[in-house]
């Protein structure tokens, strides 16, 4: 049985919402995660935007360290990409974002004004996996808040176009990449970062999994600092078996959920879970 399950009727309706929303605009800005580049970024977007300019957003920067960001920066260029890093909590790199859509507005004008039609604003959505940073970055841009930013996934709904500028309108209620089940080791690093609902999966499998996936990748100097127990020679599931029989009286569900709060709110360092291959 895989770990993340998510249901079907559930995918085919965020797949037309989203769909309907791409229907509406000229630019598509795409969030993406900044400790799980690929995994976040979903291979049927291309497809799904067609030929519409897209703006690729890599949030949570400060998540991760600088010189991960320069590798990711190197690497996504040399595919022809030209990536905007943001910490769309704190509002970082967000000027940048809107300069490159009030740009693709102008050639969108162009265009209009070539054919003989009126010049208006560019019409923009924000998209990305479910809590990616897609409704900080709207308020950002807004510099208000219109959205609810929140820490639990799938909090955003409903449609309506804010202004913010003369150039740009947005789309207010950013469209969510609905998550399939084709890859399940990038549906565990979603989870992990909880770029993914909480009810498709179970904390002490994903804790464990993130363990086993800190231990592959070197890391396993912050769990002796952390918490006094050594990962090396023990799997992620006995790892918190052991945290919970030595700090929570055996609750093996609180021992996943500090491992899996630490991580998300960064208490373990800047820790990328992909580089570039
Ligand atoms: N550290 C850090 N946290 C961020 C950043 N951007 C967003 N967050 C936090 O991540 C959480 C999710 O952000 P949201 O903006 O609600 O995400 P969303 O993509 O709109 O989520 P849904 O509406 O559920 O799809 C919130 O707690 C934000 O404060 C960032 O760049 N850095």
């Amino acid at each position: 049985m895989p770990i993340i399950q998510w249901y079907p009727g559930h995918i085919a309706k965020a797949e037309r919402q989203l769909k309907e929303q791409l229907n509406r605009v000229d630019v598509v800005l795409e969030v993406i995660d900044a400790r799980i580049p690929l995994a976040s970024h979903h291979p049927d977007v291309p497809q799904w935007i067609g030929s519409k300019p897209r703006i690729l957003v890599i949030n949570r920067v400060d998540m991760i360290s600088e010189s991960a960001r320069k590798d990711w920066l190197a690497w996504f260029k040399a595919q022809g990409e030209n990536p905007y890093f943001t910490d769309a909590k704190q509002g970082k790199g967000v000027k940048a974002i809107e300069k490159a859509a009030q740009e693709t507005g102008i050639s969108i004008n162009q265009r209009r004004s070539d054919r003989g039609m009126l010049s208006r604003p560019v019409r923009a959505v924000v998209i990305g996996f479910p809590n990616v940073g897609k409704s900080a970055l709207i308020n950002r841009l807004l510099g208000r808040k219109v959205v609810e930013s929140a820490r639990r996934a799938g909090v955003t709904r409903q449609l309506k176009w804010v202004r913010i500028s003369d150039h740009i309108q947005l789309l207010d209620a950013p469209g969510v990449i609905p998550i399939k089940l084709h890859n399940q080791k990038d549906a565990i690093k979603l989870a992990i970062c909880e770029d993914i609902g909480e009810a498709a999966y179970d904390n002490q499998q994903i804790a464990a999994a993130l363990i086993d996936l800190l231990v592959e990748l070197n890391y396993e100097e912050i769990f002796l600092s952390r918490y006094q127990l050594d990962p090396i020679e023990i799997t992620g599931e006995q790892y918190i078996h052991t945290l919970g029989n030595n700090r929570y009286k055996g609750d093996k569900e609180r021992a996943a959920m500090q491992l899996l709060n630490d991580f998300r709110k960064g208490l373990m360092g800047e820790l990328s879970l992909e580089f570039p291959p």
